[in-house]
This record gives C-alpha cells, sequence and structure tokens, in this order.
C-alpha cells in the first residue's frame, strides 16, 4: 500500500482536506514512519542506503519530574483546563511572530503565507483531541528549553515549599503545557521555528510524562507547533467535538487571532476577536469574561473595574481589574512578583509583564495597557524610551490611585475591605515610591492610607496607638514629613496647629520605637542595604532589655555601673 494511500485513509477525522496544511492530512504513526526515515544524500539509492533520523533522550529536569508526577496523577475535576492552558501558548506563539515580524527582528519567515491561526481538532475513535498554531514554533534546542523545565516560577515554588496537592497547583498556577498531562498519556509536539535563519528543520518532541521525552527530526512540517493528545481513559470527553468546542469558546473570546475548531471536516471561527480594552465601553459580564481570562481562572470576579481611554499626554487604551481582597497575594512570597498588566502598542503586545510602567507594589493588578506612542520594539537602553515609559507609568499609576480615592469616598465600607486586602501593598508604595520615583504618587497614596486606633485620638492627651507594625511606623513616619498631604480626624481636615500636634504626638509616642521597628521593615521589605547598622542599635535594645528586667528604669537612670549590667546578665 502506498504511503499516499494509507495517509489519505487514516487522517485525523474533521480536517478538511482542501482547508489544512498536508501535515493535519497525514496519521502520525504514518508521518513519523515515513518522516523518521529520509533518504541518503543519494536519493535514486537502494532503500538499505535510507538512514534512520536518530532519537535523542532527554531526561526532565529534577523539579519538572516531580511536577510532572504530581499533575499526571491527579485526580484534578477541573480537567479543562488543559484547553486553556495551550489556546493561550499557542495565542503567545501567533503574538510573538507577529511582533517580531513588525519589528523587523525575524526578515525570513518560514511559510510566510500562512495565516497567523490556531485550530482545533478532535478524533472520537482515536481518543486524540489536536491543537495547532501557525506561531513562532521552536528550534530543536528551543523544544530542550522550554518543555523540559519549568517556566513558572509560581509552581516551583509550591514545589519548593513541599506542595502535592495538585488541584492547588494547577488552580493557582496553570502549570501551562505540563496540565496536559493530566489528561493526556502520551503527548507529542510537531514544531518548526519561523524563523528560517534558525533553521528550516521539524522536530517531533515526545512523552508519556513518566520522566523522559525524545525529540526525533521530522520532514514536512510547517512553521508552528501542533501538540497531538492521546487521552486518558478517563478523560475521553476531550475527543468529544461538543466538549472540546465549548471549552474552547470560553477560554478564546479575547484571543487576537481567529481560532478554528473543525467540524465536519470543517474550520469554523469560534472566537470574537474583541479587544476589550479598544472599545469605549463593555457589560459587566464582558468585564467579568476578561478578567477570568486575565488571571487564566474559570471563576473570581473583579472587585474593582477600570477602564481609561485617554488622548493626552499620551494615547492610552487601558483596562484594569483588583481581584478580591480575601485572594490578595501573601507578602511572604512577592519579592518578585510579575507585573498582571501586559502593555501592547495597538493590539500587539510589547510586553507581558509590563514592568517599568506598573510599579511592583501594584504587581497584584490584572490588566492590558494599549499605548499607540510605543515602539514596538521598546528597549531599556534608549533614554527616549524610557522616558515614554515613565510618562505613561505616570499617567496610568495616578489615575489608578484616583479611581481608588473616588471608590474610597463612594462606598467606604467596600473600600475597607479592599484595603484590608492589599494596605502591605499601599504602604509599601510609599516607601517605594519615594525610593524609585522622588515621590511622585506620594499625596495620592497617602489619600489612600486608613490606619486604626484602639481609642478615639485625643490630641491633648496622647495615648499611644496600639498598632505599632512596622509598616504602619514607616507610613506614620512619613506622614510626619512636614511636606507629607493633609492628616484627617473624624472627617474633616485638620488645621495646621492641629496637624503640627499630631506631629509631635506621633514623634513622642513612637521615637524609641521607629528606630528598631523601621530596620525590621527594611528587612521585611528586602531594601536594608548595609545590616551591620543593626548592630549597635540591637545592642542598645538588649542591654535595655537586661535593665529593665531587673526593675531599673533604662530610659530615666542610664547611670548604673558596667559590674551590676554583667551580673544581670548572667
Ligand atoms: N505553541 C507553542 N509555540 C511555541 N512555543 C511554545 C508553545 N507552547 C509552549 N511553548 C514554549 O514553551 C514554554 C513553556 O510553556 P508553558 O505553558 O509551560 O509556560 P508559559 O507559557 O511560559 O507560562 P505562562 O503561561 O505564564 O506564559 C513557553 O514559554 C514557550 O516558550
Amino acid at each position: 500500500m502506498s504511503l499516499r494511500s494509507v495517509s489519505a485513509r487514516s487522517q485525523i477525522s474533521g480536517v478538511a482536506p482542501s482547508r489544512t496544511p498536508r501535515w493535519t492530512r497525514r496519521r502520525v504513526r504514518d508521518r513519523c514512519v515515513r518522516s523518521v526515515w529520509r533518504s541518503s544524500r543519494d536519493v535514486s539509492g537502494p532503500v538499505d542506503r535510507c538512514r534512520p533520523f536518530s532519537t535523542e533522550t532527554h531526561e526532565f529536569k529534577a523539579e519538572t519530574k516531580k511536577l510532572l508526577d504530581i499533575v499526571a496523577k491527579s485526580l484534578y475535576t477541573d480537567k479543562e483546563v488543559f484547553i486553556r492552558e495551550l489556546i493561550s501558548n499557542a495565542s503567545d506563539a501567533c503574538e510573538k511572530l507577529r511582533f517580531l515580524q513588525t519589528t523587523q527582528q525575524v526578515k525570513d519567515v518560514s511559510d510566510a503565507e500562512r495565516p497567523l491561526q490556531v485550530t482545533l481538532s478532535v478524533n472520537e475513535s482515536e481518543r486524540k483531541f489536536v491543537i495547532e498554531d501557525s506561531g513562532i514554533g521552536m528550534t530543536h534546542d528551543e523544544l530542550i528549553e522550554h518543555l523540559g523545565t519549568i517556566a513558572k516560577s509560581g509552581s516551583l515554588d509550591f514545589l519548593q515549599r513541599g506542595e502535592s496537592d495538585a488541584s492547588k497547583i494547577i488552580g493557582q498556577f496553570g502549570v501551562g503545557f505540563y496540565s496536559t498531562f493530566v489528561v493526556a498519556d502520551k503527548v507529542e509536539v510537531y514544531t518548526k521555528t519561523a524563523d528560517k535563519e534558525k533553521g528550516e528543520k521539524g522536530y517531533l518532541w515526545t512523552s508519556d510524562g513518566s520522566g523522559s521525552f525524545t525529540i526525533t527530526e521530522v520532514d514536512e512540517v510547517p512553521r508552528g507547533t501542533k501538540i497531538e493528545l492521546t487521552l486518558k481513559d478517563d478523560a475521553t470527553e476531550f475527543s468529544k467535538l461538543a466538549t472540546v468546542k465549548k471549552a474552547a469558546q470560553k477560554f478564546s473570546s479575547f484571543i487576537d487571532f481567529p481560532i478554528y475548531v473543525t467540524e465536519e471536516g470543517e474550520p469554523k471561527p469560534i472566537n470574537k476577536q474583541e479587544a476589550l480594552w479598544m472599545k469605549s465601553s463593555a457589560t459587566e459580564e464582558q468585564h467579568l469574561e476578561f478578567f477570568r481570562f486575565l488571571s487564566g481562572n474559570s471563576y473570581g470576579k473583579p472587585w474593582y473595574t477600570l477602564m481609561y481611554q485617554t488622548d493626552a499626554p499620551l494615547s492610552i487604551k487601558s483596562c484594569f481589574y483588583i481581584p478580591d481582597p480575601d485572594n490578595a497575594p501573601s507578602r511572604m512570597f512577592t519579592k518578585d512578583p510579575e507585573i498582571g498588566i501586559s502593555l501592547h502598542s495597538r493590539r500587539v503586545m510589547v510586553k507581558k509583564h509590563a514592568d517599568g510602567v506598573i510599579p511592583k507594589w501594584l504587581h497584584w493588578m490584572k490588566g492590558i495597557v494599549d499605548c499607540e506612542d510605543m515602539p514596538m520594539n521598546i528597549s531599556r537602553e534608549s533614554m527616549q524610551d524610557t522616558r515614554l515609559m515613565e510618562k505613561l507609568s505616570m499617567a496610568v499609576v495616578r489615575r489608578i490611585l484616583r479611581f481608588l480615592q473616588q471608590e474610597a469616598k463612594k462606598d467606604p465600607e467596600k473600600y475597607q475591605k479592599f484595603f484590608r486586602g492589599y494596605s502591605y501593598f499601599l504602604k509599601a508604595g510609599l516607601i517605594e515610591d519615594k525610593e524609585g520615583n522622588f515621590s511622585r504618587h506620594k499625596d495620592d497614596l497617602l489619600k489612600l492610607l486608613r490606619f486604626e486606633l484602639d481609642t478615639q485620638l485625643d490630641l491633648d492627651k496622647p495615648e499611644e496607638p496600639e498598632d505599632t507594625d512596622a509598616w504602619h511606623c514607616q507610613a506614620t513616619a512619613d506622614l510626619c514629613n512636614p511636606s507629607g498631604s493633609k492628616m484627617r480626624k473624624d472627617k474633616r481636615v485638620l488645621t495646621e496647629e492641629e496637624q503640627t500636634q499630631m506631629q509631635k504626638f506621633i514623634k513622642s509616642v513612637l521615637k524609641e520605637k521607629v528606630e528598631q521597628l523601621y530596620d525590621n521593615a527594611c528587612i521585611a521589605a528586602g531594601t536594608l542595604d548595609d545590616p551591620r547598622v543593626l548592630m549597635s542599635r540591637l545592642n542598645k535594645v538588649l542591654e535595655m532589655f537586661v535593665y529593665q528586667g531587673a526593675g531599673y528604669d533604662y530610659a530615666r537612670d542610664r547611670r548604673v555601673n558596667v559590674s551590676t549590667a554583667r551580673n544581670l546578665s548572667r
């Protein structure tokens, strides 16, 4: 039987022969047989002169193995997340190619006539789920690097903390490509890089998720990536058209490339392709959908939503969400967080995590900033680009802070809950803004801070506030700055005299404590440059303990002789 007839009979069902690339028309096994053997240079030579493409076997990195083991054995109920992860990767791959082409970083594109798109297809009888994109693709080395190690620092964190509950890991971080092993016992990835300068060879990556993967060179792979899953017995629902179509619709509404599901041999478009942030308004339902899409979750709703569009000082179209304060990130695991807002220019993604525009203390916000004036190949080295980023950042952050001020006035109770969840980041913002942004957002930030006092503050009879939490103290110290914004008591602005009194009061009450507490706060925030400065103060605190413990009033009488102190410390 000729290869052609085998291929024609065993094509993946639902793929239109006339509208789809050649590779989807051939059964995988046949293509592998055909492609792992290739003629020697002398094509007219006998069959025994053919030599096989060698198949390399690689071990997954240790953490990847651990993650795969947890994921593959999981009984995770929300299995469809793998579709979201694969669609998102396929869309990122298209986005990347569009970006590199637009910025002339890829000049010679493979299969240049292939439009940027994503296609999903299934084969129920063979338990197959297939997704293919015409995006950037991967070279041999990129395959090893990208699919052999864990990319998501979040899931790595979880593993390092000894977490082994797959539902928590998958629920919170998605685990990207590896979520395929929740549903598949065999994963095959066909890929070819779009950049001809990097090579024109195609590769097949295969794994059953049990510790190693193989890579084989393959003929006739078009530009992009095709992922073929052989589904586990308990996941055969994902070889059903109706299930896949429903899930794909749910996860692809805002993808900026056409997404097709092959139905009765015809690719049918399923996504609306709407970039919400470019619209002048949107319904609550649309925001909910977009928020979930950006957070990579199929649940949850935003606490606050802000759409911000302006033409001056820059042309900005943006959409921001603040997640439920109950899910605010823990400050213990946010030392080097990824910014949740991406930067676009006329819909094309310029930066996935828009640092430079959004400061770290606002990393927990989700959203998109689209700025027409932004060059696509923005560089950190160019002063002009840096200035543009700063200008954009000023406009966007100021708008966010003023929006929060408005919300605080509109619904103080709702704001109170927001503040409880995110207060640490706003207080940290005050410090980071001072250090990295000349305190340009200080006035706006101060208006957002709230302090709890156990007793009603009496300016004539000062009492010490109970809450002397370190950030609190630092923020309070900032308030003491005479150029600070006005403080309020009982919803009225304090008079100048009252403010001076208040500053004196805070300084008198917190004087000794702010010494040491400020440094503790700096250690917690990882901003203390020289820990040696702590030593003399720590020694003093210890000395204080020793004296006070023995009944001496250290603050009033420090003239206790040294031998008494030595005896005491024993
Ligand atoms: N369809 C694809 N085309 C090209 N490269 C891909 C594709 N799918 C995955 N990759 C590569 O593999 C890497 C790992 O993918 P994975 O989904 O595990 O994490 P990620 O996508 O980097 O994480 P995140 O979802 O936070 O962006 C990607 O960063 C990308 O470089």
